[in-house]
């Protein structure tokens, strides 16, 4: 693995009473696409704002493309790309205009990259902000992240509110094309169908924690969907890794992470079951709505 591009170790963050990051440690090596996925209120936006330099955690380090977000906040701003959620721009700028008015922030603005961009978005270069589609506004966004060239990109949600198509589109141009320039990428994101076609790993945050982080394919492989008759498994224990139980009339729907060793011992005791490949919205949805009560206890009937 190469040297990490984003380092964050024991990250602690509450709000009065509220823990919102509990001890956060992750690290994204250099030149990987990493979805933060987590549900509505989890601390996704708060973990950005902390990498940002925008928020200073109660404890716990971090470092950015080489910089502590919190000491060198100009260094940062160089170094990183970010785009918020929602972000409003001045609207009665056109987008060129916006352009000039940044570029003397950043020494290493390059207009012809953002001339670039403005044209692959289909973004027109003299029109208010303000009468922009909410698209083109998300794409103005990330073109003003981009123009100065950053080894890390941030983007927080970056495709809320677009339509369908317009997300598929986003996701097609701009991270594939992130990927392509070899750029770290930390986003977040609420649609994991599309999340899915983009991210080399994702990390899962849930009650204040990293609760998994893996490269999306081997999380693929390793969280899986079981089926097997309820009474036949009565006498095998459940096993580590044990995500979600469900019955449906005579069979347990189990979903596992680790999933190989347990087939491994159904196999050996000779229990039939069938290997289920999942979504990674399904394996989401496992980790941090998964139930895991259920499960037939030895010696006793199974009722169906
Ligand atoms: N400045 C603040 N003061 C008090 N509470 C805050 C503050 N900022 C965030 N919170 C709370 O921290 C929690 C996490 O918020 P955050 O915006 O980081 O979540 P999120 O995962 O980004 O949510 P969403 O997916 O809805 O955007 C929420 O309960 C929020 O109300």
């Amino acid at each position: 693995m190469s040297e990490a591009a984003i380092k964050i170790h024991q990250v602690h963050q509450q709000f009065g009473a509220k823990i919102v990051l509990e001890n956060v440690s992750l690290e994204i090596p250099r030149g990987q696409t990493l979805a933060l996925l987590g549900r509505n209120g989890t601390g996704k936006t708060t973990l950005i704002r902390i990498l940002l330099g925008l928020l200073k955690p109660d404890s716990g380090s971090i470092e950015v493309g080489g910089c502590d977000p919190s000491r060198e906040a100009v260094e940062l701003r160089r170094r990183v790309g970010y785009l918020a959620e929602d972000q409003t721009m001045y609207g009665w700028m056109t987008a060129i205009e916006l352009c000039h008015f940044l570029y003397p922030f950043y020494p290493a603005w390059n207009q012809a990259l953002a001339d670039d961009y403005l044209e692959r978005f289909h973004i027109p270069r003299h029109q208010r902000i303000d009468q922009l589609s909410k698209g083109q506004n998300v794409k103005l966004g990330l073109t003003l992240a981009l123009a100065h060239q950053p080894n890390v990109v941030v983007l927080d949600d970056p495709a809320l509110g677009l339509d369908t198509i317009a997300r598929k589109e986003f996701n097609r141009d701009l991270i594939e094309h992130l990927q392509a320039a070899g750029r770290t990428v930390l986003f977040s994101s609420h649609l994991l169908d599309e999340v899915e076609a983009v991210a080399d790993a994702v990390a899962i945050l849930d009650g204040g924690r990293i609760i998994r982080q893996s490269e999306t394919e081997t999380l693929r492989s390793e969280v899986k969907r079981i089926v097997v008759n309820a009474i036949e498994i009565t006498e095998v224990s459940p096993p580590a890794g044990l995500l979600d139980v469900q019955r449906l009339e005579d069979q347990l729907i189990l979903t596992i992470d680790g999933a190989a060793d347990f087939v491994e011992r159904l196999t050996e005791l000779g229990i039939d079951h069938e290997v289920v490949n999942l979504s990674l919205d399904e394996i989401f949805e496992a980790f941090v709505i998964g139930r895991t009560h259920g499960w037939p206890q030895a010696g006793t009937p199974v009722v169906v």
